[in-house]
């Protein structure tokens, strides 16, 4: 080499190191992390990272020709650097001489230099496990002990009659029905010789105790999958029309990290050695799972940094029921059942449901807000004296709260409330009320929270059973383990005993009116054909009858001197639709249901259970 040319050498490096110390410094008093003077699996990309354009699949690909292996990236909002964690010291020696001062990488192909540093710092990744758990997902540690464990794998390796195949990522076993990777689907017809094995039965009886309300069935097909370090599964949903809800998966042998995804959210989370978990509600429908193809992964330490954690081989149960038939749930997106449907606008289950609503409940709750609050003073007793049944200082969430008739109800505990209504909002609001405005499907208040929650006629304002189940499962979301909830929905059938429906009470007084409110009645029927916007016609009930349906637009006439006339839709329950809603989230346990008022009501309770969150 001539010595122009070392001289440049020379000159380079000291530039470069000039500039990593500069980059050093940032990191240092950015979010402390330390360089290490000595390897380790820890690098910091300095000078280029999310602020300049930088993205993971250019990094990685980077990385990847270094032919060092990388297990995590770090990447960071806002920030010109970002790390990586190697699977090896050698892997990250690959990497640091394939990398510092050498690739340009980032949108003005910014020149990387690269130091060793100590650990990860504390904030990297860690919003990534602070976010809360997709609804309906439960992560149950410890769910069967080492011996049961030995025990499953013994009986699950011995079964020779399942059937076996081997995929890109993963080996795989079948048992009770295949499943087919060709069309993501099982034959209901073709049940296989070897059922779910016997040895997991002990399973289901546990499974009960956990939630005694649960509405479930044993299951009929197994999917074992074995996982060497390194393999994974690609994001998917368990095929809607192929099985039921909810889907469990026992971890066996090793932890590991799984990814849930929805649309841009993105969620991990840790399913340790021996834990179940259960995909239920939205978190079976609507958001995909997958494992990343890793040697080791990145986890929370109970201190809240992170640290790595190296995969042994695992092996995986999933347990699942056949649905035999269309699914039929309010998540068309990822629905195969549903799939037509998606494009047209506006034309899914789902979507109806929602506008519906904002037409029949919203807009007009917000047009008879002052109207409807006058009418809406005396609180019904055993309401009150279910908030009279917590302790002084408990905190009691009024889910639907209306004009704030219950916020009141116990001086001794905080009662907050919150509702869709601006306007019936803004009757608390003047008397000074805790309230805020939020739909009831995603109200925000952190999970296990608060001791208690009640919501009077609002869940049979929601337009599809699945998202009645949603309010429901929000509820059990935000009750801390004990917490109870008493809910009340209006009853299809009023009956005219004992406890006398409130509504049925003014017949008499009424029953004058019925021609005229016939006449009324086939006019509001006329006046909504004749609205565009409606996608479906629904009969308008006749005040003070007998419901003749299930769903059905209610009539409220204004007291003004125009009696405008606004239809309210309502789904009125049966007799134990509300406790069966009920069952169908496993968080909760069913403690009374009882009839009140031309209510059907339940109480539930929310069972101690722990996820996976450290
Ligand atoms: O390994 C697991 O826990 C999940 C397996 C899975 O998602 C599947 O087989 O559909
Ligand atoms: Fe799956």
């Amino acid at each position: 080499m001539h010595v122009e040319q070392q001289q440049q050498t020379v000159n380079n490096a000291k530039k470069a190191d000039k500039k990593r110390r500069r980059c050093l410094a940032i990191i240092k008093s950015d979010c402390d992390v330390s360089p290490s003077d000595t390897p380790t699996v820890y690098l910091a990309i300095l000078n280029v990272g999310l602020s300049n354009g930088l993205t993971e699949e250019s990094l990685l690909e980077a990385a990847a020709q270094t032919g060092g292996s990388v297990s995590e990236v770090a990447m960071l909002t806002g920030k010109s650097y970002c790390f990586l964690v190697c699977c090896s010291l050698e892997d990250s020696q690959l990497v640091y001489t394939g990398m510092h001062n050498v690739s340009t990488i980032g949108q003005q192909g910014a020149v990387a230099y690269l130091s060793y540093v100590k650990a990860l710092p504390t904030l990297a990744g860690k919003s990534e496990w602070n976010k809360p758990l997709p609804s309906g997902l439960i992560v149950l540690p410890d769910f069967v002990s080492d011996a049961e464990e030995a025990t499953l794998l013994r009986s699950i390796a011995e079964d020779g009659r399942s059937y076996e195949g081997t995929l890109k990522h993963r080996h795989v076993k079948h048992f009770g029905y295949e499943f087919l990777y060709g069309s993501n689907n099982v034959d209901p017809t073709k049940p296989l010789e070897q059922s779910v094995p016997t040895a997991c039965g002990f399973l289901w009886p546990r499974l009960e105790s956990f939630s005694s309300s649960w509405d479930w069935s044993t299951p009929d097909q197994l999917t074992v999958n074995e996982y060497e370090p390194g393999h994974g599964i690609p994001p998917h949903v368990d095929t809607h029309s192929a099985f039921l809800d909810p889907i469990l998966s026992l971890s066996l042998q090793s932890d590991v990290v799984m990814d849930f995804r929805r649309g841009e959210a993105q969620v991990q989370v840790k399913l340790p050695r021996r834990s179940l978990l259960i995909m239920s509600g939205e978190a079976r429908y609507d958001w995909t799972h997958g494992i990343k193809p890793k040697h080791i992964d990145v986890v929370p330490t109970a201190t809240g940094s992170l640290t790595t954690q190296v995969r042994n081989k695992r092996t995986s149960l999933t347990f699942r029921r056949l649905r035999r038939g269309n699914c039929n749930c309010s998540y068309p997106t990822l629905c195969d059942s549903q799939q037509s449907k998606v494009p047209q606008e506006l034309s899914t289950l789902a979507d109806q449901a929602v506008s519906l609503e904002q037409q029949n409940v919203h807009e007009v709750y917000d047009k008879i807000a002052n109207h409807f609050s006058e009418t809406r003073h005396s609180p019904w007793p055993l309401v009150a004296q279910f908030l009279d049944s917590f302790e002084p200082e408990s905190v009691v969430l009024d889910v639907g709260c209306g004009n704030g008739k219950y916020l009141g109800c116990n001086a001794h505990i905080l009662a907050i409330g919150c509702d869709r209504s601006q306007g019936l909002l803004a009757v608390g609001q003047q008397k000074g009320q805790n309230v805020f405005r939020c739909d009831c499907l995603s109200v925000p208040v952190r999970s296990s929270s608060i001791d208690g929650c009640i919501s009077i006629a609002v869940i049979h304002h929601l337009a599809s059973a699945d998202r009645r189940l949603s309010a429901l499962r929000e509820m059990a979301r935000v009750l801390r383990p004990g917490g109870r909830a008493l809910v009340y929905v209006w009853a299809k059938e009023q009956r005219r005993n004992d406890r006398k429906s409130a509504y049925l009470r003014q017949n008499k007084a009424v029953n004058k009116e019925r021609t005229t409110e016939q006449e009324q009645r086939q006019k509001q029927q006329h006046e909504l054909e004749q609205r565009p916007q409606d996608h479906v016609s629904l009969p308008v009930h006749t005040n003070r009858t007998e419901f003749q349906q299930q769903d059905v637009l209610v009539p409220w006439k204004t007291k003004d001197e125009q009696r405008t006339t606004f239809l309210r839709y309502y789904h009125v329950f049966e007799e134990n639709e509300l406790e069966k809603l009920v069952a169908q989230v496993p968080e909760v346990e069913l403690t009374k249901s009882y009839y009140d008022q031309g209510n059907h009501c339940v109480i539930f309770k929310k069972i101690a259970v722990c996820t996976a969150r450290p």
